[in-house]
């Protein structure tokens, strides 16, 4: 009898999800934003999040660090149950999960070295603040902004950079939390489009090389197009879509945007 190959600890850790929601209900004063939600989420795995205005992604998002008022449901992410989490575990959730936001989020007159370093403080207590930065985790953040492309600008205020420099600068702050996914809620809004295929480019980077999922929402389909392994998209706060990117048509993906003002606009610029 052949003998049985049985898998390998890190082949049974790549297959399983990282983020798994099941049912996800979330309301707002008795308002159903987000209803029946199933979302899995695979290491390395770039993911883009589809809708059209008030459809429930920036919702979604938060749900996965415990920012929205879950309802019904289960929500999984790296081992936490986010329904149940135990005393100071929003805490290790949090450093375990990192995001990039649309407007950047840096302090801007701090140096890009100093952003990036704060994004060591995520789990860390007061007494890891007040102690400072270690000469490693310094060696680190200026890894990690070489890696983005931007270790020559370390010393200046963040305030000086592009937007798509600043970008770079918050994703690096999220790397720095050594996170186990990386959550991004439109993080190309307020770039231009050449700007926002780079930085697309360097998440889909980070996913594929660090092995971690990178969920990343977007108004722009064809940016999602050309940057995903992956899309999902929700309509008025149901999952309607799921699918390898590589084999959606256009009827598929216009589900996502009938009936919306200004259908059409909003998709392909
Ligand atoms: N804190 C809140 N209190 C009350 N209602 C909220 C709150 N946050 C979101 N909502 C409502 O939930 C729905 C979904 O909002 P959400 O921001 O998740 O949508 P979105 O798809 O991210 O939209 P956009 O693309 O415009 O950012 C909307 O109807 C919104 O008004």
């Amino acid at each position: 009898m052949p003998a049985v190959q049985l898998p390998t600890t890190a082949q049974l850790r790549q297959a399983l999800p990282l983020v798994s929601v099941r049912g996800l209900r979330v309301a707002y004063d008795e308002q159903l934003v987000l209803n029946g939600v199933d979302l899995d989420l695979l290491p390395g795995e770039m993911v883009a999040l589809l809708g059209a205005s008030g459809s429930g992604k920036s919702t979604l998002m938060k749900s996965l660090t415990g920012f929205a008022p879950i309802s019904g449901g289960s929500v999984r992410v790296a081992g936490h149950d986010v329904t149940n989490l135990a005393r100071g575990e929003l805490r290790t959730l949090r450093s375990e999960v990192g995001q990039v936001f649309q407007q950047f989020n840096l302090i801007p007159r701090l140096s890009v070295l100093s952003n990036v370093l704060t994004g060591a403080l995520h789990g860390a207590g007061p007494i890891n603040v007040v102690g400072g930065f270690s000469s490693a985790h310094r060696a680190r953040a200026m890894h990690l902004l070489d890696r983005v492309g931007i270790a020559h600008k370390a010393k200046d205020a963040a305030r000086s950079l592009s937007g798509g420099q600043q970008q770079r600068v918050a994703i690096a702050r999220a790397l720095m939390q050594q996170p186990r996914a990386i959550l991004a809620d439109e993080p190309v809004a307020s770039l231009d489009p050449k700007l926002a295929d780079s930085v697309l480019e360097l998440l889909r980077e980070i996913a594929t090389e660090d092995g971690i999922p990178v969920l990343v929402s977007l108004h722009v389909l064809p940016l999602a197009l050309a940057h995903s392994d992956r899309i999902v998209g929700l309509r008025h706060g149901e999952m309607v879509l799921s699918g390898r990117t590589a084999q959606l048509d256009a009827a598929q993906l216009a589900v996502l945007y009938q009936d919306e003002e200004g259908a059409g606009d909003e998709r392909d610029h």
